[in-house]
């Protein structure tokens, strides 16, 4: 425990320092550090494979679901996917140093903003070794220095790609301690990590359950949760079918294990007769168990009975709970009530009513007509993302360069002083 301590206050030094070097690299260096990544990790495509092989056949070994192995998963394509993040976010433009909002006041001074990094950022997250490239290119990018303890499953990976941005740091004379990645999987550095206030300025967790009860119970840092994902689709009575069965049949098989991935189905009264049975048939071919209300099971027969507790639950799994309700009042009120506030999708051709439930609908991103998978980074147009912020300040939703800056107030004078 105590070489643990002692490790994690060694990462925190060499993060603090480094957090102020990279908050004074200009533009073309930290996108020198991103290509030179991209580049080493074309070029070490074999190497990575064979440490996801190596991660993988551990994985499979301990029982690890299947929705999870999906995840841990780093293929040709998403090696050849990283490395075009990493060059999409060397394409965007650079938050550090804007300035905006000046004004004069009447005592002769100017006022402004400046963006700035947060400083360092302390990221827990799952066995997604995609994530971990992910993380470092917008924290190079913002200027800011990270600590990242990636899901013990991609550990092997996750230290194949943390030589990997070293070295592309060091290619661009940044520090390679700007980015460092816990190298044990002893939960006990999460217990540090989240307690050193004199070196880390924000710690993201990406979970569950029992991540949220650590962090809740034991952070001494501001936190900015990036959490479960209990996502609704609503079709209501005004509902073009054909779109519902698409968007649902995307929202909840297009991958099982992700955080926007949909657990619950809700169906408007007036619609759930001609609606359900064929959004459930489409359900039911794809392998997924539906977990319905009575009103359901009258019209679906293979569905099992919900219990209260499904309609809370984000199952990652091929698992769906179901429930018809009055109408899009009911609809918000169940959603407002379940959900964890990650995303939430309506299927209708009413105006009125969509707008309703984007008003309403008190979650990170509120979809009309779209399949909430969407809600990502990436497909924001972020370039990637740190996470999607399941917490209502500083960020809220996908999480990219923005977020993880800060403005202060500049203030520009010529010898006036205060009367
Ligand atoms: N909102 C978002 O952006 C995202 C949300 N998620 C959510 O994450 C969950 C699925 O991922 P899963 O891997 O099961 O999540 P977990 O919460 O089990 O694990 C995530 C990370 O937290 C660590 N962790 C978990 N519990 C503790 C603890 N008590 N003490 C210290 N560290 C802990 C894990 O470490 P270890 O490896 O040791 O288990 C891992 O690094 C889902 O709920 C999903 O929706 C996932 C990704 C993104
Ligand atoms: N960005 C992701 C969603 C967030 C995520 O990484 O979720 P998870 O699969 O739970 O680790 C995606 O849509 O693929």
């Amino acid at each position: 425990m105590e070489d643990i301590k002692h490790y994690m206050q060694q990462l925190g030094t060499e993060a603090r320092a480094a957090s102020r070097a990279m908050a004074r690299a200009d533009t073309d260096t930290k996108n020198k550090a991103l290509r030179a990544i991209a580049t080493a990790i074309r070029r070490e495509r074999d190497t990575l494979l064979a440490a996801n092989a190596a991660d993988l056949q551990a994985a499979r070994n301990n029982g690890l679901e299947p929705a999870m192995l999906d995840r841990l998963i780093l293929s040709e394509k998403g090696i050849a996917t990283m490395a075009e993040g990493l060059e999409q976010i060397a394409s965007l433009p650079d938050p550090i140093g804007e300035m905006s909002d000046f004004k004069y006041r009447p005592s002769g001074i100017q006022i402004g903003k400046m963006r700035v990094p947060l400083g360092v950022i302390g990221i827990i997250y799952e066995a997604r070794p995609n994530v971990t490239v992910d993380a470092a290119g917008l924290c190079i990018k913002s200027g800011n220095a990270a600590i990242l303890r990636g899901g013990s499953e991609a550990i092997q990976c996750n230290r194949a790609l943390a030589a990997i941005v070293h070295e592309g740091l060091a290619a661009a004379g940044l520090p390679a301690t700007a980015v460092q990645v816990v190298a044990t999987t002893d939960r006990a550095a999460v217990g540090e990590l989240i307690t050193m206030k004199e070196y880390v300025d924000v710690i993201v967790p990406r979970g569950g359950k029992g991540l949220i009860e650590r962090i809740s119970n034991e952070a001494r840092i501001p936190v900015i949760k990036h959490l479960d994902g209990n996502c609704h689709v609503y079709v209501d009575e005004s509902a073009d079918l054909d779109k519902a069965l698409r968007i649902l049949e995307n929202s909840k098989t297009q991958r099982l294990g992700t955080c926007n991935t949909a657990e619950s189905l809700l169906v408007a009264r007036s619609i759930a007769q001609e609606a359900l049975p064929p959004l459930a048939a489409m359900l039911v071919s794809k392998g997924v168990e539906i977990r319905g209300c009575n009103e359901t099971r009258a019209l679906v027969p293979q569905a099992k009975p919900a219990t209260e507790e499904d309609y809370y639950t984000e199952f990652l799994a091929a698992i769906i709970s179901v429930k018809v309700v009055a109408d899009v009042d009911e609809a918000i009120a169940h959603i407002n009530q379940y959900s964890s506030q990650h995303t939430e999708a309506i299927v209708t051709e009413n105006y009125t009513r969509a707008r309703q439930f984007l008003r309403e609908v008190d979650s990170s991103s509120v979809i009309v007509n779209a399949s909430t998978r969407f809600a990502d980074g990436f497909e924001y147009g972020l370039g990637a993302e740190i996470g999607i912020s399941t917490d209502k300040l500083h960020a809220r939703g996908p999480v990219g360069l923005e977020g993880l800056t800060s403005l202060k107030y500049i203030v520009l004078g010529d010898g006036e002083v205060r009367a």
